[in-house]
């Protein structure tokens, strides 16, 4: 492969995402991808639908509610995606600081910027990305240390996080016209990103040796 459009046609031929969730991320509830995009921080996606789970049966569904909860509830229900109570008090903080900068959550996902999230303690540019392609759909694609590996086994090796999310943006955009020809329907940028980058994850999981 010569640049991220061969990657992506690569990927696309083995048919790796259903179309359950056309932008792979489970469940099209924004809210729920900010919390899952934090919770999933050094842990198994598994474990991150168990504590999804418990804040649903819980009905914490909200940002007021996450910036009122008792801790120890909030403690408990997070408990299966690890890290509880660093993540519950980045949560809280989280949220306290999207009502406080924009008050609303709606009003978060279309106005927050990359800078601002950067800002919170707690996320760093994986998780700001997830949080900007996935909860506000916004044109940034996530990179991680699986697309790493996974370019690794082609022969490339980067830099940094902001080096490998530019190649992988730049062989998309590049090449834009002749993937959306791929799709029957008028596919955005930011679909496509999300796609993509959850087509080089299930692909991982079903390749994990090079
Ligand atoms: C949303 N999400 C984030 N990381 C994931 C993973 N490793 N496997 C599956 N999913 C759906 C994931």
């Amino acid at each position: 492969i010569s640049n991220s459009y061969d990657l992506f046609l690569f990927l696309k031929e083995q048919n790796l995402i259903d179309d359950k969730y056309e932008y792979w991320w489970p469940n099209n509830d924004a809210f729920e991808i900010l919390l899952g995009a934090i919770l999933t921080q050094n842990t198994k996606w598994t474990n991150v639908e168990m504590s999804l789970e418990n804040l649903r049966v819980l009905n914490i569904n909200s940002l007021e509610k996450i910036a009122n909860i008792d801790l120890e509830t909030f403690i408990i229900a997070i408990t299966p995606s690890g890290f509880k109570n660093q993540k519950s008090r980045r949560l809280i903080a989280l949220a306290k600081n999207i009502i406080k900068d924009f008050e609303t959550f709606e009003n978060f996902c279309l106005k927050v910027d990359r800078t601002w999230l950067l800002e919170q303690k707690g996320i760093g540019p994986e998780t700001a990305d997830a949080i900007l392609c996935y909860a506000c759909r916004q044109d940034y694609m996530v990179v991680d240390s699986y697309t790493n590996k996974l370019l690794k086994r082609f022969g490339y090796e980067f830099e940094d996080y902001e080096q490998l999310q530019a190649w992988c943006e730049f062989g998309i955009n590049e090449n834009y016209d002749k993937i959306a020809k791929l799709y029957n329907y008028d596919i955005s940028l930011n679909k496509l990103y999300a796609r993509f980058h959850g087509k080089i994850i299930e692909y991982m999981k079903c390749n994990p040796k090079g």
